[in-house]
């Protein structure tokens, strides 16, 4: 009986649920064009207390199977399915998972739903199926689904280097922030591979805290969607205002809830909104870390 499903099913979890947490690209400098098209950056990432709801049934067939908000996204082309797929191939599970998503995060933009959904996929998935893969083989499989996933497989708010899969923890201060969706949808590809894109920002020389930061995206998404352009500009009113990853989604940073709260009270009602606090590490760490 050993290593079945009958026998772990006496003694471990086979069914839970994860927090994908949003991103927040606090800065974004873009420091040049690699021959694969991939661009060389740097990026402070904060996660926040917000996200997609992933639940994990484990299965006794092969089959993966996810149901929920996946309405307009083809079962093959889903993050969630692909990293789930991607567990099994390489770790020749005999197991499945039936994966329910609860779709909070808006899409495209800029607060790394489908990364992150791929990323706590991956996390629960290598525990549920007791793969015993460490975070940096997880984050080696994560970045063949998206830039992004690395630093969700990491779990810690960091400065990320390379195509943004370099990451060193840092401490941040715990803020709220009030995110902002403009209606425009921005492709993460098509900003990338803009002509005017700015692709020069010199590597950081220093600490960050130092230095004066920016998102390189800002100028193109502005110029290319009034939207944004219009968010970023009436967020100003409040609080210093920017851009997360190639957008759309804006945000202000304040030290307490009820600043956000104002914010968000205040928005034109036909925009779309939310808050949420930052934390050092990925809620779906501190999730996973509580069962046994
Ligand atoms: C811009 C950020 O949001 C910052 O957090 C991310 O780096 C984007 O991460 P992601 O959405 O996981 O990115 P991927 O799915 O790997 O790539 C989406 C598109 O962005 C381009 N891309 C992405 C990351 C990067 N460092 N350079 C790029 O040029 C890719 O060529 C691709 O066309
Ligand atoms: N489970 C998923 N959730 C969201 N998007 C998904 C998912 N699976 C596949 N996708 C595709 O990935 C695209 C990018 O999704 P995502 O929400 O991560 O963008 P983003 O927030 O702009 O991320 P980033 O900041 O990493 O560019 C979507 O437009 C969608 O077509």
């Amino acid at each position: 009986m050993n290593g079945t499903l009958t026998n772990m099913t006496m003694h471990t979890m086979t069914s839970f649920s994860l927090l994908a947490p949003a991103k927040l690209n606090l800065f974004l400098h873009i420091n040049g064009r690699r021959e694969d098209g991939y661009h060389e950056l740097e990026t402070l990432f904060t996660f926040l207390n917000y996200g997609d709801q992933l639940t994990f049934t484990l299965s006794e067939t092969t089959e993966i199977e996810v149901t929920g908000d996946t309405s307009n996204i083809p079962l093959k082309d889903n993050l969630i399915y692909k990293a789930a797929v991607l567990l099994q191939k390489h770790t020749n599970s005999l197991f499945g998972a039936k994966i329910n998503l609860t779709k909070i995060l808006p899409m495209g933009g800029g607060v790394g739903g489908g990364s992150s959904d791929a990323a706590s996929t991956l996390l629960a998935l290598n525990k549920l199926w007791h793969c015993q893969l460490s975070l940096q083989e997880l984050a080696a499989l994560g970045v063949q689904l998206g830039a992004d996933v690395p630093v969700f497989i990491n779990g810690k708010s960091a400065l990320a280097q390379g195509i943004g899969e370099k990451l060193v923890n840092v401490e941040l201060p715990s803020k709220w922030y009030c995110v902002v969706h403009p209606s425009e949808h921005v492709s993460t590809a098509k900003i990338f591979t803009h002509p005017d894109l700015k692709r020069n920002t010199p590597k950081l020389k220093g600490p960050w805290q130092q230095q004066t930061l920016a998102n390189d995206c800002e100028p193109l998404v502005k110029k290319l969607c009034p939207e944004v352009e219009k968010t970023l500009q009436w967020l100003l009113k409040y609080a210093p205002s920017k851009m997360t990853g190639t957008g759309s989604c804006c945000f202000v940073e304040f030290a307490t809830q009820k600043e956000a709260q104002h914010v968000l009270e205040n928005l034109p009602h036909n925009w779309d909104g939310f808050i949420a606090s930052s934390v050092n590490i990925s809620p779906a760490h501190t999730q996973l870390n509580a069962i046994h």
